[in-house]
């Protein structure tokens, strides 16, 4: 088989395609117009994809009728039209699991980062501007004993859910698809409706897939129900808040703070006015970006393409009724 891979990934997931006989090709320039990318799928038998810029829709499909399995180097496959792919017979991989402690680090860091104003404590350090001890300065807010609301309590938010609750001590609620029975028996997290996720959250914690009708659901409407000190964190999907929307309730401190580590568009422009804020943190969408968890991710995804290969049903497959 030969396999297009759009950006260099861990060596050990390149080693395993080639080891099980692929034939992979690696373009040696990493910023692929779109038409590159195409024709690289279009003349190859399974793409494995790294990164959101390129969407996997109808018209994608049409334009490869040669592509047999798509390998996402991702747990999010936001970017790809699932139901036309199974209709083709294409079956999609992804890589989970391997990067929800990674992924929910970067929750946990952004909730420390925002409740304790590290962005503003340290841009005043950059600034030449350390300051006197000052009782009344730059003072943060305690986690301890408050409540963590979770949207999309799956493998990410568990995790996130976990450690806050051992370091924090902190109550759980969360609204979700489905009961987390897990969650209820072993961390006491109580299912809520989403209007009071958002009424009574001190930090709420978005970890839901991300799909088109949730564009925007963090809205004027959504951030006035909020709590007042509260910190909105998103390390799943831009999509999911509006940030003109963010950046009113921040300034009008209708919430107290913000940490993202996605945004809509990504990269964000550096002229966002959400950057001028102190009381808020951004980070480039690093969620996974550990040595552990982007060698697991390349395993995965190196995994899924020699299933296919085999004839085998694909391990981690986001549309499993390609097989039906
Ligand atoms: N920042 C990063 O680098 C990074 C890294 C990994 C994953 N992610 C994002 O995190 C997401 C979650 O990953 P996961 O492995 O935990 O997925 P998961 O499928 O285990 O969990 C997501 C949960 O969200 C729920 N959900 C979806 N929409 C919802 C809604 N509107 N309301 C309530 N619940 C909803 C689902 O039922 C599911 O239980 C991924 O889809 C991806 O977009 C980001
Ligand atoms: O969905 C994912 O896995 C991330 O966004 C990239 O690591």
């Amino acid at each position: 088989m030969k396999v297009f891979i759009n950006k260099r990934i861990p060596e050990i997931g390149i080693h395993m395609l080639e080891e099980a006989g692929m034939e992979v090709f690696i373009p040696n320039h990493e910023n692929l117009s779109h038409e590159e990318w195409l024709i690289h799928c279009q003349n190859h038998d399974a793409v494995l994809s790294v990164g959101g810029e390129f969407r996997y829709d109808r018209d994608f499909f049409e334009h490869c009728p040669d592509l047999k399995t798509i390998a996402l180097y991702s747990v999010g496959f936001d970017h790809v039209d699932t139901k036309e792919a199974s209709r083709r017979n294409i079956p999609v991989g992804n890589t989970p699991d391997v990067l929800s402690k990674a992924t929910s680090d970067v929750a946990f860091l952004l909730m420390q980062s925002v409740a304790r104003r590290a962005s503003y404590n340290f841009q005043k350090v950059k600034d030449g501007n350390w300051g006197d001890f000052d009782p009344l300065h730059a003072l943060g807010q305690e986690l301890y004993g408050k409540t963590l609301g979770i949207l999309g309590l799956g493998r990410i938010g568990f995790e996130m859910a976990k450690k806050s609750q051992k370091a924090f001590d902190m109550n759980i609620i969360y609204h979700n698809r489905h009961h987390n029975e897990e969650a209820e028996n072993e961390l006491g997290a109580v299912y809520v409706s989403f209007e009071e996720l958002i009424s009574q959250s001190d930090v709420l914690s978005i970890h839901a897939n991300f799909t088109p009708e949730q564009k925007d659901l963090f809205n004027a409407s959504v951030f006035e129900k909020m709590k007042p000190e509260s910190i909105f964190i998103n390390t799943a999907r831009g999509g999911f808040q509006n940030e003109k929307d963010l950046y009113e309730a921040l300034i009008s401190k209708q919430i107290w703070g913000a940490g993202l580590d996605v945004t809509q568009p990504e990269p964000m422009s550096k002229e966002s006015p959400l950057l001028e804020l102190s009381n808020v943190c951004v980070l480039p969408h690093i969620g996974s970006a550990t040595i552990e968890a982007r060698t697991g991710m390349a395993k995965i995804a190196a995994e899924n393409i020699i299933a296919f290969s085999r004839g085998e049903k694909i391990p981690y497959c986001v549309n499993p009724e390609v097989y039906q």
